[in-house]
């Protein structure tokens, strides 16, 4: 069974059709990269995942549970889907490991030696269990967002979304966060993926997804559609990148 499953989804804002009819399925265990020109819909498409953005036509199920906008459980749903933005969002009067037990205490009322625990579980597992009381602005770009990452992987999310979670890193740092994203892959983690690293997206993921104006233009094994994409979209996006 799918552990997520978007069917026919569509969405504007205003008189944008953004998402234009996407149809995608994850199972438990997969690793998918989604690729695709500036403003194709892949950040969008990955919002609504999570119910950050609502759509206007279509569904998605989650681990078997349909994700409808304003639905009072769409918080339990919500705790299912974790997520990682291109901006680390730490709050810099807490530290790091404190960043990571908020949402273990405040979201789900879990006491505070439990919650440190867990996150030092999660801080341990991107391998920065040593600083778990440092403050953000004591940490690189690359360990802030292991400290996201961290953050995201305490709530025992059944599925990671990773939005951009390189693009607002010094080159030098970017390696180390695809890391901690590989090492995840490898231990089975389902990981959905906004990339512009392609080769991570050709070597790390399961299935690559290739969204061109609002639609998955191409899907399908990585390693093959790079070497043979089958449009010339496709095509010109890998050659403008490469
Ligand atoms: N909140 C919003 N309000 C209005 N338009 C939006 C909003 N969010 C995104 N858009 C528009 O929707 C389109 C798709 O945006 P989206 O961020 O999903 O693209 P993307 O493929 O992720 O691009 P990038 O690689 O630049 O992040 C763009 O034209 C963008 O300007």
């Amino acid at each position: 069974m799918s552990l997520v499953s978007i069917n026919e989804i569509h969405k504007h804002f205003g008189d944008l059709h953004v998402l234009k009819g996407i149809t995608m399925d994850v199972r438990e265990g997969d690793v998918v990269t989604i690729i695709g020109r500036s403003g194709s819909g892949k950040s969008t498409l990955l919002r609504t995942i999570n119910g950050l953005e609502g759509i206007d036509d279509g569904a998605i199920h989650v681990d078997g549970t349909e994700l409808v906008a304003g639905q009072k459980d769409l918080r339990a749903l919500r705790l299912k889907v974790g997520m990682v933005f291109q901006q680390f969002n730490l709050f810099p009067h807490l530290k790091a490991g404190e960043n990571v037990m908020l949402a273990l205490k405040v979201v789900k009322g879990i006491s505070k030696a439990e919650a440190r625990e867990m996150a030092m579980a999660a801080m341990t597992k991107v391998g920065l269990a040593e600083k778990f009381d440092a403050y953000p602005d004591q940490l690189s770009g690359g360990q802030q967002q292991r400290v996201a990452i961290a953050r995201a992987l305490a709530m025992s999310p059944k599925v990671l979304l990773c939005d951009e979670v390189t693009s607002a890193l010094d080159p030098e740092l970017v390696n180390e966060v695809l890391n901690v994203v590989r090492q995840l892959a490898d231990e089975g983690m389902t990981l959905i993926m906004v990339t512009h690293e392609m080769r991570f997206a050709r070597d790390v993921s399961d299935k690559l997804v290739f969204m061109h104006e609002g639609r998955v233009h191409e899907s399908g094994d990585p390693k093959h559609l790079f070497v043979n994409p089958g449009t010339p979209e496709l095509s010109a996006f890998i050659q403008s990148v490469s």
